[in-house]
């Protein structure tokens, strides 16, 4: 690959590389990717919570400089102190779950945009980008003489939704009218699914992956989900002047409702994302709640621990746009009514709002302030009776539940549960379609090799496909998050495709897993093919051209070029920390992995050699010799180095 494909990648809106020039970037960008894998390593293995925010920044600004990055270990110290600092400002999110005395109850309304072209009553089509009352039917704006026309094709998202949340679709609901006056519903009262709505009775399943604190798994129940219609949108203007624009007056919704089962703030917020997660999945709802496609109301009520009868008195907190304002709020308003109880005083049934960013409810109006909603069936809408053969048809082709799929990522492909929830999550789901086609290719490319033989019954090859598709999820995920802070870029489409082909992608995954090419060689390849610089389907053809695959120095080269590190006096303190380590007695002290990270990071910045040697095999040589040569020579009282060793000694 020559200079100016280098400079090329200079300009490129990436977040993770800025090269510079071949050497610097043999060098740099191998030493770097080795130390966030040996990180990540080890961060699975034994870091605390608190130090994996640091490390992660660490892992994704990773900007290759001409002097080498700070060590590790720093790193890791720094992030202890800071995450220290804030510990001491703020309650952690585990101590902010329970409150000592006390229980919590958390009942919660969530209002979800359905997936469908119409609104529920009307063919005009609501669209959060039409201009201001351009998509109004006569229905819509309450003219008249207009009627309701329920658009049967609604009922496809909705079944969807109520079979995500595993309820059962009544054989017939009907259309209630709840009246109130406001300038945001112009037939003074929205139709809604009151008395008999449109299903009932269903779970939604809550687990640590999920934002669940520990390791229990708590089961929402679902007490109803109903159709319903969306309010238009104001804009308060200066003077008292609302302005009101229809184009979402009359949009299909889903209320769902829970029961008031949840116990902790996180609990809340889990749900909610829950849901969101299982309403997307099944193509029920597409617009997420940043996008404002759903709005949550929770429901709080606190009692003292373990009293018997019903539950405290509910106080309702009104729409609240995103999953941090959930917990927040159920925290706020948890925390306001042990107060008022604690202070003798009683709570007030009434309904509040929040503020983003704040740090308290505020009321909105009590319980005789509360609208009487005078709910009466709608005389102009007939019952909605759903044919069972529908709810089937809609059941079989379902697919996958997030929770399925989440299972059979870690059970089956081998990835951790934080991976899987993020391929899942990505790009609208569009992302895990990607890891499937790239692992789809990979199989490919393995059995292919295999194939060459022509044997009729080939055995399945002795190959680990849990470690693949562990490297492969690493690829579209972080290597590819860091080509750029817009993933929007990327162009991923639903079928799973975007500007780095699958079948290019896994052709570099396959042979990085071979080690037929370096990490170093890997990452170039991607930007190479991010940047347009390799045309699709041409990896193999740049790697040969470019003269890119990785023939790697012996055992002995690389025991040589450790031994030429060491005999530099300058890390003779670094290695009386080996030497602490293996003198003591009881196993206190740490194995030095950041002392070792340096040593290595020397290695590979041995000249010539570099581009040859792979810092996984040169971590393994330095850790043996350092182990069975140097140390033992010091304890022989020949000192770590100093005095240039001369021929390796076999490793
Ligand atoms: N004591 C309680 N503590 C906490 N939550 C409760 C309590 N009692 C009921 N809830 C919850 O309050 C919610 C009530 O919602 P529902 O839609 O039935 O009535 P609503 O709030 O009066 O109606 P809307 O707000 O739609 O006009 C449910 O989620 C329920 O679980
Ligand atoms: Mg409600
Ligand atoms: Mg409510």
């Amino acid at each position: 690959m020559g200079n100016s494909g280098f400079e090329k990648y200079k300009r490129l809106p990436s977040g993770g590389f800025a090269l510079s020039g071949p050497a610097e970037m043999a060098e740099a960008l191998r030493l770097q990717n080795w130390r966030i894998r040996r990180e990540e390593e080890r961060r699975q293995g034994e870091m605390a919570t608190g130090e994996r925010i640091q490390t992660r920044r660490l892992a994704t600004t990773s900007t290759p400089s001409p002097s080498p990055p700070a060590p590790v270990w720093k790193l890791r110290k720094d992030s202890k102190a800071h995450s220290k600092a804030a510990k001491s400002a703020k309650p952690s999110k585990a101590a902010l779950q329970f409150v000592p005395g006390w229980d919590l109850a958390v009942g919660i309304e969530i209002h979800a945009q359905l997936n469908t072209p119409h609104k529920l009553f009307s063919p005009a089509s609501p669209s959060a980008h039409a201009p201001p009352n351009t998509r109004v039917a006569p229905f819509d704006a309450a003219l008249p003489g207009s009627q309701p026309v329920f658009q049967p094709g609604v009922l496809i998202p909705a079944v969807r939704a109520a079979l995500a949340l595993r309820c059962a679709v009544q054989p017939a609901s009907r259309f209630d009218r709840k009246h109130y006056f406001h300038w945001d519903q112009p037939a003074g009262y929205q139709i809604t699914q009151y008395y008999a709505p449109l299903a009932r009775d269903g779970s939604v399943t809550l687990r640590a992956r999920d934002g669940l604190l520990g390791d229990e798994v708590e089961v929402v129940g679902i007490q109803q989900v109903q159709m319903e219609q969306d309010t238009a949108k104001t804009l308060a203007q200066p003077g008292g002047v609302q302005w009101v624009d229809l184009n979402r007056a009359g949009a299909a919704l889903v209320e769902i409702i829970s029961r008031p089962t949840m116990r902790s703030p996180a609990a809340a917020a889990a749900f909610v994302r829950k849901v969101q997660g299982l309403l997307r999945g099944a193509d029920a709802c597409v617009v997420g709640m940043e996008e404002g496609g759903l709005r949550a109301d929770v429901n709080v009520s606190v009692k003292r621990a373990g009293e018997a009868g019903p539950l405290g008195t509910r106080v309702e907190v009104k729409n609240l746009s995103s999953f941090k304002a959930v917990e927040d709020a159920v925290v706020a308003e948890r925390d306001r009514q042990i107060a008022v109880l604690e202070g003798g005083g009683l709570v007030e049934a009434e309904t509040r709002g929040w503020t983003v960013g704040g740090t308290e409810t505020r009321r909105l109006r009590g319980k005789e302030g509360e609208v009487d909603y005078r709910y009466m069936p709608d005389p102009d809408l007939g019952p909605v009776v759903v044919d069972p053969r529908l709810v089937e048809h809609l059941a079989e082709r379902s697919g996958m539940s997030v929770d399925e799929e989440l299972d059979e990522l870690v059970g089956r492909y081998g990835l951790t549960e934080k991976d899987a929830v993020t391929l899942t999550g990505l790009d609208d789901g569009n992302r895990v379609q990607y890891f499937y086609n790239v692992l789809e290719a990979l199989e490919t490319l393995r059995t292919g090799n295999w194939g060459e033989h022509h044997a009729p019954h080939q055995p399945e090859p002795p190959q680990d496909p849990e470690t693949l598709s562990r490297l492969a999820a690493n690829w579209c995920l972080h290597k590819l998050g860091k080509l750029t802070n817009d993933s929007s870029l990327l162009a991923m489409t639903p079928n799973g495709e975007c500007v780095v082909p699958s079948g290019d992608l896994a052709t570099i995954i396959h042979h990085l897993h071979e080690h037929d090419i370096t990490a170093k060689t890997a990452n170039a390849l991607l930007l190479g093919l991010f940047s347009g610089d390799i045309p699709p389907g041409h990896v193999r053809q740049t790697i040969d051209e470019q003269q890119l695959w990785f023939h790697e120095i012996s055992r002995d080269e690389y025991a040589a070029v450790a031994d030429a590190v060491v005999a530099d006096g300058d890390v003779k303190a670094v290695l009386d920390e080996f030497l602490k380590y293996y003198q003591q007695e009881g196993g206190k002290k740490q194995y030095p992995e950041g002392k070792l990270m340096f040593l290595v990071g020397r290695m590979m910045r041995v000249g010539e050699k570099a581009e040859s040697m792979d810092p996984g095999s040169a971590e393994g040589v330095m850790r043996k010799r350092i182990k069975e040569v140097y140390v033992p020579r010091m304890m022989r009282g020949a000192g770590g180095g100093g005095e240039g060793e001369g021929k390796a000694e076999g490793v």
